[in-house]
């Protein structure tokens, strides 16, 4: 069994070579190596802290050794550093472990680099005169970006806020029966959502009677207003969040059809929806990149595209997709997502309507592309939209347009 110690340097090492998110890494890694609660929340602590301040942590590093060092070795640090001057666990545990870490060749070195942050904390930890995309930890290119979308002070305020622990929000769900006493409004939230405190409650999560989810999910199933008896379609419905919502609001899930492109991603969505009672939907795999089959064609009243994006309005949850998005990238979703509203576009039956969605708070991935398709298409009208704004809102970020064909 692996100290989670040694499992955040092992999972930081598989991070930096592969393409894995960390959550999924973290996950794998605490399984295989049978780690206790306690021991699971110190990996996740460490691994989420280190990859929310990987450029902080490597500043640190290059102030206190110069010259090269292994892959291995920074990572060792990364790991340290944080448990010293991010966690503030205590000087002697962090230095100690630390070393342990390291192969007795390394062991030197790893201890001179600790051994000084120890007696510099204060000194480091003092980020004043640090320019803010080290100090926030996030890519130059997103510090200007949002700078220029959103001013320079919201911008900071949005980079502290992806940095901040996300809450746990769970949705009660209304097809199951559950002790109405917990279903009290919780001040703050949306009615039937509650903050869940500790440990995440697994009885409650196996029986289906609630489903984590943050309430930002809901402003598109809001919009699409999904009725009871209505044929809907959830293009991309992989792992089931919002075909959980739309369920809810139709009672059941019977006129639902829920497709997605990943075949690997549909068990998941299968037995989430299982395990949340919802029964008689239709799941298959589809490309919505490519046209859709005859059979759908003008066969739904509603359709959500909860189309892939770039994820910027979710960086507090998804800690490590700030490194690996790239500019070209929010020139290459936008493509994809239009393609996917074209080929849904045809399914609608007359009068129709459709939700597009996404977790990004790119201009070029919402109300832009929606502009750009209006303007192609005189048919379509919007009727509304929604933008969540982590900075603003304190939610994860989202977007939504509602669309309704003539
Ligand atoms: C934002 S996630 C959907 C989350 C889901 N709606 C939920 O609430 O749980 C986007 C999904 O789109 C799927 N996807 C990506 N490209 C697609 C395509 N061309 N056609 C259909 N689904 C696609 C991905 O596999 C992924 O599961």
């Amino acid at each position: 069994m692996k100290s989670p110690r040694r499992a955040a340097v092992s999972i930081l090492r598989a991070w930096t070579k592969g393409h894995a998110y960390a959550e999924s890494l973290i996950e794998r890694h605490a399984s295989r190596n049978d780690l206790s609660a306690a021991d699971r929340a110190l990996l996740n602590a460490i691994v989420l802290g280190v990859l929310r301040n990987l450029r902080l942590l490597d500043h640190w590093i290059g102030e206190l050794r110069k010259g090269r060092l292994d892959d291995e070795t920074r990572d060792i640090l990364r790991v340290g550093l944080c448990q010293l001057l991010i966690l503030e666990l205590p000087d002697h545990a962090a230095v100690f472990e630390t070393v342990e870490l390291g192969k007795s060749a390394g062991r030197g070195l790893i201890n001179a680099v600790m051994r000084r942050a120890a007696a510099t904390k204060k000194k480091l930890q003092d980020v004043s005169e640090l320019p803010a995309a080290v100090v926030h930890s996030h890519p130059d290119w997103l510090l200007k970006r949002w700078s220029k979308a959103y001013g320079k002070s919201e911008a900071l305020e949005l980079m502290a806020f992806n940095n901040c622990p996300a809450p746990t929000i769970a949705r009660w769900n209304p097809l199951v029966a559950a002790d109405g006493t917990e279903q009290t409004p919780v001040e703050g939230l949306p009615d039937g959502y509650f903050q869940i405190e500790g440990p995440v409650p697994t009885e409650l999560l196996a029986k289906g009677a609630i489903y984590i989810q943050d309430p930002a999910t809901r402003h598109c199933v809001e919009l699409l207003a999904p009725q009871p008896g209505e044929r809907v379609l959830d293009a991309c419905a992989a792992p089931g969040g919002k075909a959980f919502l739309i369920a809810a609001a139709q009672g059941g899930g019977r006129d639902l059809v829920c497709t997605d492109s990943n075949e690997k991603r549909l068990p998941r969505l299968r037995e989430n929806l299982e395990r949340l009672h919802i029964t008689g939907t239709e799941i298959e795999c589809h490309d919505w990149s490519t046209p859709a089959p005859e059979k759908w064609q003008g066969a739904f009243d509603a359709i959500l595209l909860d189309v892939p994006c770039s994820n910027t309005g979710v960086f507090r949850r998804r800690v490590d997709v700030r490194w690996r998005l790239r500019p070209i990238d929010l020139k290459e979703l936008p493509k994809l997502q239009r393609q996917i509203i074209e080929n849904a576009l045809p399914c609608l039956k007359p009068g129709g309507r459709l939700v597009y969605s996404t977790c990004s708070i790119e201009a070029e991935e919402n109300a832009g592309l929606i502009e750009a398709l209006l303007a192609d298409h005189p048919e379509l009208t919007l009727e509304a939209s929604h933008q969540a704004l982590p900075q603003r809102d304190g939610t994860d970020g989202a977007y939504a347009a509602l669309l309704r064909v003539k």
